[in-house]
């Protein structure tokens, strides 16, 4: 390792690696299920890293945050009950929490670690705990989603980590099946799916089973995260049976609402226009997506 840097190296994207200049370490910790670390990075604020692999940093958590809980909230006209699969750093809470229509945050995150370090070093993204919606569960999504009652929510965000590891589950089609089971007729799932450039085979896998399982809409979404691998992150946004869900045209605006900026300060990344954008897709993975 270069002195001074951090460079994110894993099997899942091989021969390439992202790297950040490390001013200080401020944290260093092993849970009970993965490696903890948060640096002061000199030009991307602090950064959380799981296993080696970049979570979130101070300067560009707004672009994933933001986008992976409005793809979703935007696209049904009146969510009440979310729920969060992961995202203990508390980004995606500080987010849902701009929707006044909803009225229970459920979140289940299964490192305590996870929750504590965010509390700690990354205040403006932990802030979402301070919701009085909120409610938090130390587990496994996998065991809490099999758990919940049927037609329980209107939304579920899985704000996971990568497919090796804790979150390994959270990309198999038992993890889908019993989030339809969980969500209202015309509910909606967003879940973090991985890089155009570098996945594009557990893309397909994930957009077959969603095809098989989901018997609403079906719809790969994608935006710019400068320090994600390959610069870009992609979402599955799929609805249930029931009320037809055009993710494409966000039918509940957040970006101009006045409550959400009042309580939550101006959105820095999502708007209507990028809510639309996000579903154009290049032709590689059109051709892929479009044709599972
Ligand atoms: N809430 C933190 C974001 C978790 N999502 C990340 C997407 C990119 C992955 N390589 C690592 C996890």
């Amino acid at each position: 390792v270069i002195p001074g840097w951090f460079s994110e190296i894993s099997p899942m994207w091989p021969g390439e690696a992202h790297s950040l200049k490390v001013e200080k370490i401020l944290f260093q910790g092993k849970s009970d299920y993965q490696d903890v670390i948060v640096f002061q990075s000199a030009t991307y604020g602090k950064v959380l890293v799981l296993d080696g692999v970049i979570q979130l940093t101070e300067r560009d958590e707004c672009a994933y945050q933001e986008m992976i809980t409005h793809l979703p909230l935007c696209s049904i006209p009146n969510p009440k009950k979310v729920l969060v699969i992961g995202g203990g750093d508390g980004g995606v809470l500080r987010e849902v929490a701009r929707h006044t229509s909803v009225e229970q945050i459920d979140i289940c995150e299964i490192d305590k670690m996870v929750v504590d370090v965010s509390k700690q070093y990354f205040p403006n993204v932990a802030v979402g705990y301070d919701d009085p919606r909120v409610n938090l569960i130390i587990g496994d999504g996998v065991a809490f989603l099999k758990n919940a009652a049927e037609g329980t929510y209107d939304a579920v965000i899985v704000d996971s980590s990568d497919p090796i590891g804790p979150a390994k589950e959270l990309f198999e089609k038992p993890f889908f099946e019993s989030v339809n089971r969980a969500l209202r007729p015309g509910g909606v799932v967003c879940t973090q799916a991985e890089s155009i450039w570098l996945h594009m085979n557990i893309i397909e896998d994930i957009v077959s089973n969603c095809r098989e399982i989901f018997k609403g809409s079906v719809n790969y979404a994608w935006t710019s995260v400068p320090t994600y691998p390959s610069g870009v992150i992609g979402f599955m946004l799929c609805s249930t049976e029931g009320l037809e869900v055009d993710f494409k045209k966000p039918v509940n605006p957040i970006d101009a609402d006045e409550s959400s900026i009042k309580s939550h300060g101006p959105l820095k990344f999502y708007n209507s226009e990028i809510h639309s954008a996000a579903f154009c897709l290049p032709s590689f993975a059109k051709k892929v997506i479009d044709s599972k």
